[in-house]
């Protein structure tokens, strides 16, 4: 498969941002065909932020276009990601503090239930329903994500690889067409990024994911094709072994200050 494939779920045209005199994004394009995981990464300052919020809709392109499923996304806003089919998770957890994990949970679920119009009336039997429906649903991907004991426990008391598989699973509830990974590998152990590198590889099966990501281990385990960014400018992009070969992205890292700097993909200890 190439990036080129035919109706790519998300298209980004020419993406454009600046802040002031600051080019964070310099005329990017991208696709993200159904079915495929497609990496962003770059050092520190790329771009990769930027173009993620782009995606979302936190930040507006002074040019350039987004189509999703073919349909020009002209001024989408974060709240609306759901009604088309897109989740995220995002760097902080953004888990709510005084809810449990299964609420937290089934707030993802009925943002989705919102956004796909079936409003609930408390108090109604049809309400009962659709409440145990969530709450199945819920726990069913918390099952799937093998955190389902922690149900009834607050987040912050919880270990920070369980808390971010809670993240996972609220934006996973949504039954998403495009899943939206912003670093999550971040602070998990090297056993907890085994273990999501196969779920990323399986989610697959019903969704595209994105993943931006500084941990180079993960992103060339799992993703299709990889973006690189650097200042803003896409300097390369290919599968895992095309961009691991690419000289203009070993010189990208060469002098990055973090220990992410390796882009031959090995495994560090
Ligand atoms: N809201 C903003 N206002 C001004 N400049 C910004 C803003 N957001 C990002 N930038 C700048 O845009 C450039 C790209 O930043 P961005 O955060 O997208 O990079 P990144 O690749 O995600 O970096 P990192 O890996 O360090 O998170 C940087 O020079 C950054 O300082």
């Amino acid at each position: 498969m190439t990036i080129a494939s035919p109706s790519p779920l998300l298209a980004l045209d020419r993406i454009t941002v600046r802040f002031g005199g600051l080019v964070a994004l310099n005329e990017v394009t991208m696709a993200v065909p159904p079915g495929t995981v497609v990496g962003v990464i770059g050092p520190n300052g790329a771009g990769k932020t930027t173009l993620f919020n782009v995606i979302c809709g936190f930040v507006r392109p002074q040019e350039g276009s987004l189509h999703w499923r073919g349909e020009q996304l002209r001024s989408h806003s974060p709240r609306e990601l759901a009604g088309l089919g897109i989740a995220r998770t995002l760097q902080g957890l953004g888990l709510f503090a005084g809810l449990s994990v299964l609420e937290n949970v089934m707030a993802g679920a009925q943002r989705h239930a919102r956004a796909k119009g079936f409003a609930t009336i408390f108090g109604t039997r049809k309400a009962a329903h659709d409440e145990a429906a969530l709450t199945d649903r819920a726990m069913h991907v918390l099952r799937e994500l093998g955190v389902d004991q922690h149900a009834k426990a607050i987040p912050r008391m919880l270990p920070y690889g369980v808390q971010k598989r809670v993240a996972l699973a609220r934006a996973l509830v949504a039954e998403p067409a495009m899943l939206l990974l912003d670093e999550p590998a971040s602070g998990l152990s090297a056993a907890e990024i085994d273990e999501l590198a196969g779920r990323i590889r399986r989610f697959t099966e019903t969704t595209s994911v994105v993943v931006v990501e500084h941990h180079m281990d993960l992103v060339m385990r799992v993703c299709d094709h990889i973006v690189v960014l650097n200042f803003g400018e896409l300097i390369a992009e290919g599968t895992p072994a095309e961009v691991r070969a690419d000289p203009l992205v070993t010189e990208a890292y060469l002098g990055a200050d973090t220990d992410t700097a390796d882009v031959s993909g090995a495994r560090r200890a």
